[in-house]
């Protein structure tokens, strides 16, 4: 691996990139560097958490100069919280330089926001339907943008972000350099490169596997009604430091970041009918630690970097295997190893081989924690913390009394008193979600299989399937919207890397182009979606 001093960088740059600790360049960052400084369109492709954010971001920083006063460069991402993480990591990248960056997303008192942009940054990071409200505010203009940065490219599109994109690029001069990034790149992504991307060069960085190789991935085959029952004893067995647990619509979210909290867990949950300032409440307080289990929607699938995770829980499984990936993803990040669990309910075995097939990942099949385990697991967690305070507590004032007792009873009884009392008691409150619908997965064959592309079964995700519908029609809470009619998706499988490859992106266009027309109900020409909902078109 190379070291960051090998590449053409100022030394600004370089200082910046040694603080945040960076020593060698990850894959996609030695591949996709001289790339992009190149000013070539890319696309870049690579497993979650190994940097594809400074992968794009350096080379961006590197080539504004320090004294433009224009809005030069465009990061565009699905959601607030990863705009805002994006803002961030641009911030401490460009700090030295001296650039400025700024967030732009729905939610944020756009005052503000306009107050930010008479500082002149540079450097936008935006969700696109705030930006087309400060575009028809004229508060943002696109005049002079060189570099554009479609941060999960396929879920920008997959969401119906496609007709904003679209208006916003229109707005960005042709003459630009437009790079796409993500983890995963389903064919129909070549419909946004044809549209969008000149000559594009492919990096992928995907050996095998598409799902980081650092998560450790196990399911729990458990009906509906002993989900929550299963999520306790679970995390009560494995401790995590910081957990995220994904439920399927915004009212599973709510009842269970309840439900955990009666238990005395210190849980809290997000999702997309949250204010924009109880969101941000809740990602601090998960960042800082001072609640250890997010319980959220896909709306924290996407590239959210939260350091620490240790655990990812699938309550509900994900609607398609690109959600897994990257719901997963969410643990197991810059070398670090993690844990992700799903429950599946005994009808959603299918989902979870479509899953498997698609990730060429075998998911190992796991028991339900046992009570034993269970207590086992809050009894470690008690001694751990007991024994971090016998070496590190402050325990004179406590002494006297100790002895006291300890001439009066016995000491293995004290100490298991204690114990008890630490540990706690579960409180047996009664918990009772609504239960959800099983997600199922519909084959079909025909001319969207990907087999009739002349793909060899172990050439894309080696499958039995092609495509397959999601069921995504609103009713149970409406995951997205409920914009989805089911088929939405095109067929998966001709980029999982592994055996097609060589970096490239091989879409199967018969497959994207045959169904895109009804991705979404389209807005007529010029409809603006509510301002409430400006940048939030999809509905997690
Ligand atoms: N060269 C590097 N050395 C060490 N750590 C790095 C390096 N590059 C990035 N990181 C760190 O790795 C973590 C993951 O980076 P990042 O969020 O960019 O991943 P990603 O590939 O965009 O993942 P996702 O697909 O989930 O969005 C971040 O905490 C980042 O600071
Ligand atoms: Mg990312």
């Amino acid at each position: 691996m190379k070291t960051f001093a090998e590449f053409d960088l100022e030394p600004k740059v370089l200082q910046a990139i040694t603080e945040l600790g960076f020593e060698e360049a990850t894959p996609i960052q030695e591949q996709s560097l001289p790339i992009a400084l190149s000013g070539s369109d890319m696309i870049g492709q690579a497993q979650t958490g190994t940097g594809k954010t400074a992968a794009f971001g350096i080379p961006l920083i590197t080539k504004i100069p320090r004294e433009e006063e224009k809005i030069v460069a465009l990061i565009m991402t699905p959601t607030r919280e990863l705009a805002i993480q994006v803002a961030e990591e641009i911030g401490k990248l460009s700090r030295f330089k001296g650039l400025r960056s700024l967030p732009i997303y729905g939610g944020q008192d756009i005052g503000r926001q306009i107050r930010g942009l008479k500082k002149k940054p540079q450097i936008i990071i935006g969700t696109p339907g705030r930006l087309l409200d400060h575009i028809n505010r004229k508060t943002i203009r696109l005049d002079d943008v060189k570099t554009v940065v479609l941060d999960e490219a396929d879920e920008m599109l997959d969401m119906g972000f496609m007709e904003d994109i679209q208006s916003i690029l229109k707005l960005v001069p042709e003459e630009r350099q437009t790079m796409l990034f993500s983890a995963t790149m389903p064919p129909n992504i070549q419909r946004l490169a044809q549209q969008f991307l000149k000559n594009p060069q492919h990096v992928s960085v995907i050996p095998k596997q598409v799902s980081a190789p650092l998560i450790d991935q196990a399911y729990i085959e458990v009906p509906e009604r002993q989900k929550f029952e299963a999520l306790s004893r679970l995390i009560d067995m494995e401790s995590p430091d910081l957990a995220i647990v994904f439920g399927r619509t915004k009212r599973r979210v709510d009842e269970l970041s309840e439900a955990l909290q009666k238990r005395g867990y210190s849980a809290d949950g997000l999702h997309g009918d949250l204010s924009q300032n109880q969101r941000d409440a809740v990602m601090r307080k998960f960042r800082d630690g001072s609640i250890d289990v997010l319980v959220a929607t896909d709306v924290a699938a996407r590239g959210l970097d939260v350091s620490g995770v240790s655990h990812v829980i699938n309550f509900d499984l994900p609607q398609d295997p690109e959600s897994y990936v990257h719901r997963i993803g969410r643990t197991g990040r810059a070398g670090k190893e993690g844990t992700a669990w799903s429950f599946v309910t005994p009808r959603e075995i299918d989902h979870l081989r479509l899953i498997e097939r698609v990730t060429r990942h075998r998911i190992t099949r796991k028991p339900l924690p046992t009570m034993a385990e269970a207590i086992e697991g809050k009894q470690r967690i008690t001694a751990e913390r007991l024994l971090d305070m016998v070496e590190n507590g402050e325990l004179n004032e406590y002494k006297g009394i100790a002895i006291q007792l300890l001439e009066q009873y016995d000491s293995v009884q004290l100490l298991s008193a204690a114990m008890k009392l630490l540990t706690g008691e579960k409180k047996d409150s009664d918990i009772q979600l609504t239960p959800e619908e099983p997600i199922r997965v519909k084959r079909r064959g025909g001319k969207n299989d990907i087999r009739s592309s002349g793909r060899k079964p172990n050439g894309g995700y080696g499958g039995s399937r092609g495509g397959y519908s999601g069921n995504r029609e609103g009713g149970s809470g409406g995951y997205r919207g409920g914009n989805r009619e089911g088929g939405s998706r095109s067929g998966y499988g001709s980029n999982y890397g592994g055996g097609s490859s060589s970096g490239g992106y091989k879409g199967n266009r018969d497959n994207a182009g045959s169904r895109s027309g009804d991705r979404k109900p389209s807005r007529p020409a010029g409809e603006r979606r509510p301002a409430a909902k400006s940048d939030d078109s999809y509905d997690i």
